[in-house]
């Protein structure tokens, strides 16, 4: 069996202001393991930011606990690299593609030849050899977003997190680099979770699709996608159990948005 990597517990978040208070997440709770790759859909509004930001140790919680590798999070884990949506301010403009990807090694204790490695090594993972030179404003949406997942991938965290990476890319290069974050998780068992908008790509890219019920938020369902590993585009996207699991998300955010969906009992 799989090691528990990452346990969130019981998360409250309620967020106060002179306007009055928001409860954004009610009582958040699931656990993934070492190597496994986990989709987080739900209503738009629902907190699955917050619940990022939290479990990044960004945002402080109102209630429950994060633990990673077992040990409580109370601020930014050492062990966790996140790529946003926003990857043009994610990235330095007066940094090479190869200092972008150099700059957080530079806080762990390696040797140049080390550090060169990891990064030539994320560089190629990605496919941006060639831009190494390049600084990221002569580079499209879609390969800056590469330098930024070429980044978390050179750090080696334990665990990667990515919210809403691929919202402003186009439709052909968010389902490159979709197949790019799939193979990240087969061949190299990157942890990854995963925020998404989009029904499809959540069933397309999770092992588990968390669906999120409306604020003040809850785990509506985890679901299990049980397609092969091996995934393709057109193949897997064509297959009639595809259909089945993303409907069924579908309907589920559905119910979720109208509030329709009953609290199991704790
Ligand atoms: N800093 C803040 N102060 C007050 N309320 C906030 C703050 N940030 C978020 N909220 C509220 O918390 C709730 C959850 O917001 P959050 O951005 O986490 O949701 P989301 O699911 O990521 O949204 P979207 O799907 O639109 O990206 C919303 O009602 C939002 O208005």
């Amino acid at each position: 069996m799989r090691e528990t990597l990452l346990q969130v517990e019981h998360l409250k978040k309620v967020y106060e202001s002179s306007t009055g208070n928001v409860e954004a997440i009610g009582d958040i709770s699931f656990s993934m393991s070492a190597g496994e790759l986990v989709c987080i859909v739900g209503p738009s509004g629902c907190g699955k930011t917050t619940l990022l930001k939290c479990i990044a140790g960004l945002l402080r919680s109102t209630g429950g606990t994060v633990e990673l590798d077992g040990k409580r999070v109370t601020g930014p884990p050492p062990n966790m690299a996140l790529v946003f949506q926003e990857y043009g301010r994610s990235l330095y403009p007066w940094l090479t593609v190869r200092g972008n990807v150099e700059l957080p090694l530079k806080h762990k204790k390696l040797s140049r030849v080390e550090r060169d490695q990891l990064i030539d090594d994320a560089l190629e993972a990605v496919g941006l050899e060639q831009a190494a030179k390049s600084y990221p404003w002569q580079l499209s949406g879609g390969m800056q977003q590469r330098v930024a997942i070429a980044r978390a991938v050179a750090y080696q965290p334990e665990v990667l997190i990515m919210d809403e990476p691929f919202a402003a890319v186009d439709a052909q290069t968010r389902a490159d680099l979709e197949d790019l974050v799939r193979r990240l998780h087969l061949e190299r068992g990157m942890s990854i979770l995963f925020v998404t908008h989009d029904i499809d790509e959540s069933v397309y890219l999770g092992e588990r699709v968390i669906v999120l019920s409306k604020s003040p938020t809850w785990v509506q369902e985890d679901l299990t996608i049980d397609l092969a590993p091996e995934r393709d585009q057109i193949t897997t996207r064509a297959l009639p159990r595809f259909t089945e699991l993303r409907t069924h998300v579908y309907e589920q955010v559905q119910r979720a948005k109208r509030g329709q969906a009953v609290r199991p009992a704790a």
